[in-house]
């Protein structure tokens, strides 16, 4: 059947099946394979919190020179600073700008406006899949693990 998202439309101009995505209101004649992205942007705007692993792509970052703490041990404190900003002990930008193995770090976690084919592939599929202000489950690249807000 169809992936998530997606509807069967029939033209009324040819008979021919066309495919829509309730979403973005944007059709194609292709039946799609991926779930519908949901965001018509073609630019969002993110913040993110970064904890970097030992086996990060540049393990070392302005808080530490030499990272070597393991990937589990980066998803524990990355939850750990979500549980925080949920239960709103914490602010997203104050702990991504203490805790973030990100030069973003400095402006609170913001990565700016960006859009496709910026960012890893990953982490760019989560970024456009969140709604303006919702936070993502943490997302795995090759930088480590991140937690994304969406601002704009
Ligand atoms: N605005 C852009 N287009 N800047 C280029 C993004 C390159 C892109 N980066 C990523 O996908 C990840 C996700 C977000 C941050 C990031 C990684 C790294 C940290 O990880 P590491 O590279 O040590 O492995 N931070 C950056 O790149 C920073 N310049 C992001 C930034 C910082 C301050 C202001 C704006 C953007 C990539 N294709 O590698």
């Amino acid at each position: 059947d169809l992936p998530d998202g997606w509807e069967r439309r029939v033209s009324r101009s040819t008979g021919k099946e066309f495919y829509l995505n309730i979403y973005t209101k944007e059709s194609q004649w292709d039946k799609p394979t991926m779930a519908a992205e949901q965001s018509a942007a073609d630019t969002v705007q993110c913040s993110h919190l970064l904890v970097k692993h030992r086996e990060s792509r540049r393990p070392s970052s302005w808080r530490e020179e030499n990272i070597t703490r393991s990937k589990e041990e980066a998803l524990k404190l990355l939850k750990g600073y979500k549980a925080d900003i949920v239960s709103g002990r914490a602010s997203f930008a104050e702990l991504a700008s203490r805790y973030s193995d990100c030069s973003s770090a400095k402006r609170g976690g913001d990565l700016g406006p960006f859009g496709h084919g910026q960012m890893q592939k990953p982490f760019e599929d989560v970024a456009f899949s969140l709604e303006i202000g919702e936070m993502s489950e943490p997302v795995w690249t090759e930088s480590g693990v991140h937690i994304i807000l969406r601002t704009g």
